[in-house]
């Protein structure tokens, strides 16, 4: 395993540690939350009796394989805590996520938690969010239009593609990659993206308040 791999690993498994007893959990997505969801099975085995909503379609199905049981919202109105992974991570806990095109479940489970831990390893942690490319979730019907109002915003967008298709997320949308260069404010920059009519949901998670676990590649493990 590599020292980055092995970081992911030491945050989700730090993440996971915090899960107890009768906890309703938001499992995040991605390579990170991954190794939260594996400890947390693991947990679920040795005998932890929780409920789960996943952020995303393989999350839910890693879950079911390791056995952690899978509610949703017709069930439940809230989560005792959100364990997600995240692409950037700014000092000031604000984020940049979708990076696996899963944000619109996330931002919907990070919102329903009453907690939220933010895993990471330190390529993540920025000083201000901008260098990865944000993720905005829009609607197929007129994507096109989406994307000229989003170059007219100097977004620079690219249609994110799969196998030479565009890239359909679990709620059938598309993603548009934006880069605005460094935002400097992003609770303007969001609000101006959600007014787009077609826009589902943008990649930035802002005022959530995170508990931000970072791991680096020396060891070293720190929750801030
Ligand atoms: O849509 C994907 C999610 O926002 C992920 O949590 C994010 O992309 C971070 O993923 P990873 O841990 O694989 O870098």
């Amino acid at each position: 395993m590599d020292a980055i791999t092995k970081a992911k690993k030491a945050a989700g498994e730090k993440a996971a540690a915090l899960v107890q007893p009768g906890m309703l959990v938001g499992l995040g997505t991605g390579s990170t939350a991954y190794w939260a969801i594996e400890k947390i099975g693991q947990m679920v085995k040795e005998g932890l009796n929780i409920q789960a909503v996943a952020t995303s379609i393989a999350s839910e199905k890693q879950a079911l394989a390791l056995g952690i049981p899978i509610t949703s919202f017709s069930e439940i109105q809230q989560l005792d805590l959100d364990i997600d992974g995240a692409d950037e991570i700014s000092e000031e806990g604000q984020l940049i996520k979708g990076g696996g095109g899963s944000l619109l479940r996330e931002k919907i489970v990070a919102l329903a938690s009453r907690h939220r831990v933010i895993v990471g390893d330190e390529r993540k942690y920025v000083k201000t969010l901008g260098k990865f490319p944000l993720p905005i979730e829009v609607v197929p019907f007129g994507w096109e239009l989406v994307f000229k109002t989003l170059q007219a915003l100097q977004g620079h967008p690219t249609l994110r593609t799969k196998d030479d298709q565009p890239y359909i997320t679990d709620n059938s949308n598309y993603i548009i990659d934006c880069s605005f260069g460094v935002i400097r404010e992003p609770e303007q920059l969001h609000q101006q993206l959600k007014t787009l009519t077609g826009v589902v949901e943008t990649g930035l998670f802002l005022n959530l308040k995170p508990t931000v676990i970072i791991a680096y590649e020396n060891g070293d493990v720190k929750t801030i």
